[in-house]
């Protein structure tokens, strides 16, 4: 700011990245995260900012800028944290791909976003170069951990450059010592001399191979040599220790962006020409595809801060205390409110294979407060908790979303907690986090009072509004009056907040079928079919697009699963549709608890369905041995695809 600038002139900054500054000052010894696995480790608020400090520098010295996309592919840990948030103060902009989507989409993802700059461990660069994955668009590629077969620096070796240290204490071997412009030339000239080979003939040997021969293969046992855990602790290691020298080709590929004047400056500082505002965007996230492909959700500053404001109300996050999310994004939410976030030893592509003792092990550890998961992955946890009598005394909240929270698994889990214990079921989407929530006792009673009303999501919270408007498939250009529909009447849920994103990335067809114009704000289409209750509380009914239409009108999924979701045997049910739009027969697919004989548990189902009214018509009964479910929660059930499967069990006579 020049002297005569005034002040109210000044854009505010990033609001994410003042709350985390701030908490920093206030208490610089407060744990910001906490590591579990083979070598846990704390690190505090200052551990962090200087990390931060050091990485900002790093990225800037390869080039990454404002404005610029950078996919991030990371395992869980600080080191993801400390590049998140580097990136942030930046002003580039993430890309959040959910790493355990079908390879397919995740490069469909990239080709959307086109991202410039790609930073990722060694095996999310194999798959860069065998899968093609942003492979038009990313021209900056920074490798976390030891670099294998691909040229580019390693974040190592970035951060010593930055430092300065290669030059004064520690020239990289080979290189003639002297100055940053010599090794400069010297590694310019050797690269020259030995260009990178062509991506192609990099796929000569190994694992990489198996990617580029199976592209179904799975990642873990495609780059065994790889190991996830072995990489963060490297990495967060080399974060808080001396840095190691940096090989002189990282330092060529970084000169090479353009950085080199900072370089030769010998400059440890953190070259951010323009920090970000409200009005910049953040980071660009994925739907998380459960009903088609993913889509891209652009963020900006303005609405992380609404997501952060919306969930401070929410009280689960309280500063001081840790936080354990098994949906590693919201890791970064924690310490921008004050809490310590407690990475699981967990593979983020898997949720569902996480080791729930291990999880128990941490809650216990670290002395976890809240718990945030999805509702598989906790009817896991408290399964497990059940069998050996663990209760888990130090959780004063468990703050579950994702999908609906159903009854059985509540009561499981209230089973494994302290009784001043809160459950508490967010319903939001990535276009507009958190909408409403409820405490699992309201919504128990909620469900038993109204059987065969779907799942009570709770009241909107303050800053959100919400309406229910009447149901169609196609878009709803303008918002008029006459589209709601009166309270207690099914229709689709929208939602304004300041938390709601921009239009989707590169997708105009999507955006309007989900959003409505009204003057200067606007509704979000959540896709979700429910109602207002005349408490003014919010009821899911089932997604839009997996109603089932039959010759006597529209089934909704949720309105269903919950009556039967308590009989015995039963694990999870989904209802689907057979037949055209219309004319389908409605099937019930059901997964069954271990050891439950077939023909009782159909022989119950049926039982159950003929006293009420929504199910009395239900026929049909299939069984699965696990429902196909979504990447990132593994708990929202993929009806499209389970339909298509009943279609041809049932054409094959299994019914
Ligand atoms: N507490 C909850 N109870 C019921 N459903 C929930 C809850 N929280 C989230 N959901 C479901 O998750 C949806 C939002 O999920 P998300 O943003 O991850 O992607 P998605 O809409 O499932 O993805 P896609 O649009 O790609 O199919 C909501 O619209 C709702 O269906």
């Amino acid at each position: 700011m020049t002297p005569d600038t005034p002040a109210e002139t000044v854009p505010p900054a990033s609001e994410l990245i003042t709350r985390v500054r701030r908490r920093r000052l206030d208490l610089p010894g407060a744990v910001a995260c906490q590591v579990g696995g083979r070598t846990p480790r704390a690190v505090s608020y200052e551990e962090m900012a200087l990390a931060v400090q050091r990485t900002t520098a790093a990225l800037a010295l390869a080039g990454v800028g404002h404005g610029m996309r950078t996919v991030l592919l990371v395992y869980p840990g600080v080191e993801l944290g400390v590049l998140a948030l580097s990136l942030l103060r930046l002003g580039a902009v993430p890309v959040m791909v959910d790493p355990g989507l079908p390879y397919a989409d995740i490069r469909r993802c990239l080709e959307r976003a086109a991202p410039e700059a790609f930073i990722g461990v060694p095996l999310a660069h194999a798959a860069r170069l065998a899968l093609g994955w942003a492979r038009r668009s990313s021209r900056i590629a920074i490798t976390v951990g030891p670099r294998r077969l691909w040229p580019g620096p390693t974040i190592a070796g970035l951060r010593a450059a930055a430092q300065g240290r290669c030059f004064s204490g520690h020239p990289p071997t080979g290189s003639a010592g002297g100055s940053a412009a010599d090794l400069a030339n010297h590694r310019a000239n050797d690269l020259v001399d030995h260009p990178a080979p062509d991506p192609a003939a990099l796929l000569v040997d190994g694992p990489a191979v198996d990617l580029a021969n199976d592209p179904t293969h799975d990642m873990v046992a495609g780059l065994a040599s790889a190991p996830a855990a072995g990489l963060v602790d490297d990495s967060v290691t080399e974060l808080v220790n001396d840095p190691p020298t940096s090989s002189a080709t990282d330092l060529v590929t970084g000169l090479a962006a353009g950085s080199l004047k900072d370089l030769t400056a010998g400059s440890a500082g953190t070259p951010v020409a323009r920090e970000p505002g409200p009005d910049d965007v953040a980071l660009i996230a994925y739907t998380s595809g459960s009903t088609g492909p993913p889509k891209g959700v652009p963020l900006r500053h303005r609405h992380l801060t609404a997501q952060l404001d919306l969930l401070d109300e929410l009280g689960i996050i309280r500063p001081g205390t840790a936080m354990l999310s098994t949906f590693i994004p919201f890791a970064l939410g924690a310490a921008a409110l004050g809490a310590t976030a407690v990475i699981p030893d967990m593979d983020p592509r898997h949720p569902m294979r996480a080791d729930p003792a291990v999880l128990v092990s941490g809650i216990r550890r670290y002395g976890v407060a809240t718990v945030f998961a999805a509702p598989a992955l906790l009817d896991r946890l408290a399964r497990h908790c059940a069998a050996r009598g663990v209760v888990l005394d130090t959780l004063e909240c468990v703050a579950v979303a994702g999908a609906p929270l159903p009854l059985p698994t509540l009561e499981r889990v209230r089973a494994c907690l302290p009784a001043a214990a809160r459950v508490v079921s967010v319903y939001g989407a990535t276009e507009c986090l958190p909408v409403a929530a409820i405490e699992g006792r309201e919504l128990a009673a909620a469900r038993t009072a109204h059987p065969g009303a779907g799942t009570c999501l709770g009241r909107p919270l303050a800053g959100a509004e919400v309406r229910v408007i009447g149901v169609t498939d196609d878009p709803v250009g303008v918002w008029s009056d006459d589209l709601r529909v009166p309270t207690g009447t099914v229709g689709e849920i929208v939602v304004a907040s300041p938390a709601v994103s921009d239009p989707y990335l590169d997708d105009p067809r999507a955006t309007a079928m989900a959003r409505i114009a009204d003057g200067d704000r606007v509704w979000h289409r959540m896709g979700d079919l429910g109602h207002l209750d005349d408490q003014g509380r919010l009821w899911f009914a089932g997604r839009r697009s997996e109603r089932v239409r039959t010759r006597g009108g529209d089934l909704c999924t949720d309105h269903v699963e919950t009556l039967l979701a308590g009989v015995p045997g039963v694990r999870r049910t989904a209802l689907v549709g057979v037949g055209p739009a219309g004319e389908q027969r409605p099937v019930l697919v059901v997964e069954r608890e271990p050891g439950a004989r077939r023909a009782r548990v159909r022989a119950a189902v049926l039982e159950e369905a003929a006293r009420h009214p929504r199910t009395a018509a239900l026929r049909e009964v299939l069984f699965h041995p696990g429902f196909p479910v979504d990447a990132r929660h593994n708990s929202k059930i993929r009806r499209n695809v389970l339909a298509t499967w009943a279609a041809r069990r049932l054409r094959g006579g299994h019914g």
